[in-house]
């Protein structure tokens, strides 16, 4: 039988067991147990919903420093084909929320075994993928208590060899905002279009009419993306649909384009609304702060790989992805970054299939920075 590192096993059994946002039952329950295994003398764990704090005990401690890690899945069907695929059908790892996960409990494992001078709080943050677990944990009694003086945290990356750490100072992810618009027309008989008010039509118009705000309206200077990942309506080939909705997703540099685009988004819904002569309501789910490294922390830890051999320091673009980890940034200072995971396949793809060796390089690497912090 294949002989794997403790973490790659753990990195393997999380995959098997993705849940979504607020439904991580099993993946906290799989954590407990593996936290019960070790020292428990120097440990103090506090549940919250399905995530967990975990902290360790220093030997003189001046700090605390915070790790955080995601830990919840999404709703995507499978297709790697690995002989630890998914066991919850239409549920995937395919944001690398088990590599997180298996890193951080490799730091956690280091820190317990071999103490530190200062405390370390690990966070196990539910729901990064939505509804967004960051900011509720850090209004918790919890963290008001355990404010750690310097937080960190990391996200796989597929376009990187192993080995590399991509990383900026300032904005590293976008904002961020969920975007949901219901259109109600009437429906009828696929034969008589002139006595009905066709959603389907009235959708597609929509759709690319957004798309134009992003050419149109918002400064090419200044990035913006504008995504609708589902379209739904309708019931049969030959019924003109009553309703529809798109579900999708906003991502800009700064705060004020993402202002400027829900402006236009409403004014384009009210004159769909207007030349379909239908309902519409928009509703923006849930939003993310942008992820924004500090300057004094980022660097330091860019200086401290620099003198790693085996790591290749890349100072990366920003990107349009979000992450709810910006909410702690903006109360705690520290820093973000990306783990090279060498992956054909993106993040949230079916095939999204990151290299397992990056685990044992990055649990190295947080466990050497924070035994030097
Ligand atoms: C790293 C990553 O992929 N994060 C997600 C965060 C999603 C936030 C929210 N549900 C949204 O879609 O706006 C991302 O899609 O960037």
């Amino acid at each position: 039988m294949e002989k794997v590192n403790p973490f790659v096993q753990i990195r393997r059994e999380l995959h098997q067991i993705p849940e979504l946002g607020f439904q991580e039952f099993k993946t906290q329950a799989y954590l407990l147990h593996y936290l019960e295994t070790l020292p428990q003398e120097r440990m103090e764990i506090k549940k919250w919903k399905t995530g967990l704090f975990v902290k360790v005990y220093g030997t003189s401690p001046k700090k605390l420093i915070g790790y955080r890690t995601d830990i919840d899945g999404l709703p995507i069907v499978e297709q790697t084909g690995l002989s630890f695929k998914s066991e919850h059908e239409g549920r995937m790892h395919a944001c690398g929320h088990d590599f997180h996960m298996s890193i951080a409990l490799g730091v956690l494992t280091n820190v317990v075994n071999h103490p530190v001078q200062d405390d370390v709080l690990f966070i196990f943050q539910p729901a990064e993928e939505g509804p967004g677990g960051a900011l509720p944990m850090l209004e918790t009694d919890i963290m008001k208590e355990w404010k750690p003086d310097i937080i960190f945290a990391l996200h796989i990356a597929p376009e990187y060899p192993v080995g590399t750490i991509a990383i900026r100072e300032g904005l590293l992810f976008a904002n961020t905002s969920e975007l949901f618009i219901d259109l109600k027309g009437k429906g009828g008989h696929a034969a008589y279009p002139h006595e009905t008010r066709d959603m389907v039509v009235a959708s597609s118009y929509l759709v690319t009419q957004l798309q134009s705000i992003i050419s149109r309206n918002v400064d090419p200077l200044d990035s913006a993306v504008i995504t609708i990942g589902k379209i739904t309506g309708g019931t049969v080939q030959n019924i003109i649909a009553e309703t529809a909705r798109l579900e999708g997703t906003i991502r800009t540099l700064s705060p004020e384009a993402m202002q400027k685009v829900k402006q236009r988004i409403e004014a384009v819904v009210n004159g769909i609304s207007a030349s379909f002569e239908c309902e519409a309501e928009i509703d923006y789910g849930s939003m993310y702060h942008q992820v924004y490294n500090h300057e004094a922390p980022t660097r330091d830890f860019i200086k401290f790989l620099e003198a790693k051999e085996n790591i290749n320091v890349f100072i990366c673009k920003e990107a349009m992805t979000g992450e709810d980890f910006g909410y702690m940034l903006k109360e705690i200072p520290g820093f973000m970054f990306w783990l090279g995971v060498d992956s054909p396949y993106g993040l949230h793809h079916a095939m999204l299939n990151p290299d397992e060796k990056a685990i044992e390089i990055a649990i190295k690497v947080v466990s050497e920075y924070i035994f030097q912090m």
